[in-house]
């Protein structure tokens, strides 16, 4: 069926469009159900105006066909798109609870258990994209939703495609940059390692370990690579340890993303289901 959707020529009659679940910044996303299959999706829908025509549609292609391989718990599906005259449609697993940035701000910052719970869980996704491939599934809390049973999902917005640079900051946010895509050298897997540190660190304190007012002092702060870890809230030393071994500027000697499932942390915080119970 996923196979046949990603061929189908979908129109907007084949769903029943519902409520809005929020306003992306580049347009608005729906819950919506595919009439046939009573099956419940969300549905993004882009102005073409906005997009570059051109790429966009060999993008979205790409997209759909790497996601088309993608089968993950932890991976939000694409299962694939149509147009009409003015929009494009992207049709979308539907995350039931919604955001995770906006569980983190509400509860400022995760218990080690939650936050070694979701890092375990991202660490698995990112093990199988590797395994495929794909690197880079952009893991900030912007990108990540929360699915109907706590379980974390790595919603890659394809911001890739609107910034159409590898650059890959959603809102200007460097924060998650590692120090080889700021100084804008090659990159390869090692970036989602670094990436998942900041994330493991967001989650433990509140905010990203390199945040200051200006992107000058951020960007000087990652490259010399400046970690300090705040008296509060209290963190175990175990994962400070971690973090310290994924937020390395040689992006050669990161902790590997098997053995982070292997660090004494994870495995004495992290629920095995990947699922924060609470
Ligand atoms: C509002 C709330 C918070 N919300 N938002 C979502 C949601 C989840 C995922 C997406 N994904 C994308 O947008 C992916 C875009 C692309 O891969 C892409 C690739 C190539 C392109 F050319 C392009 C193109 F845009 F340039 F065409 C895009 C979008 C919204 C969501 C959800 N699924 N469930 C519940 N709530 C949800």
């Amino acid at each position: 069926a996923a196979s046949e959707a990603a061929q189908k020529r979908w129109t907007t009659s084949d769903f029943d469009i519902g409520k809005p679940l929020g306003r992306g910044k580049f347009g608005h996303v729906y819950l919506a159900r595919e009439k046939r299959s009573d099956h419940i999706v969300a549905l993004k829908v882009l102005f073409k105006a906005q997009l570059q025509q051109s790429q966009v549609e060999h993008q979205l292609r790409r997209e759909v066909e790497i996601q088309s391989h993608l089968r993950h718990p932890n991976i939000l599906r694409l299962y694939g798109y149509f147009y009409d005259q003015k929009r494009v449609y992207l049709i979308l697993e539907y995350a039931v609870r919604g955001e995770l940035y906006k569980e983190l701000q509400k509860c400022k910052y995760f218990s080690e258990r939650r936050a070694a719970t979701y890092v375990a869980s991202l660490a698995r996704a990112l093990i199988y994209c590797h395994g495929k491939h794909v690197i880079h599934r952009d893991i900030k809390p912007e990108n990540l939703l929360i699915g109907a049973q706590g379980e974390l999902k790595i919603a890659d917005f394809g911001w890739s495609v609107h910034t159409f640079n590898r650059r890959r900051t959603m809102c200007g946010t460097l924060d998650y940059l590692p120090p080889e895509m700021v100084e804008s050298v090659e990159h390869d897997a090692s970036v989602d390692i670094w990436s998942l540190g900041i994330l493991c660190y967001e989650f433990l304190y509140g905010v990203p370990p390199f945040e200051a007012r200006e992107h000058s002092e951020t960007y000087k702060r990652i490259v010399q690579v400046d970690l300090k870890f705040p008296p509060k809230p209290i963190v175990s030393s175990s994962a400070k340890d971690l973090i310290s071994q994924m937020l390395v500027k040689e992006s050669t000697q990161r902790l590997a993303l098997h053995k982070l499932l292997e660090h004494p942390w994870i495995v004495q915080n992290a629920d095995p289901s990947g699922l924060y119970r609470g």
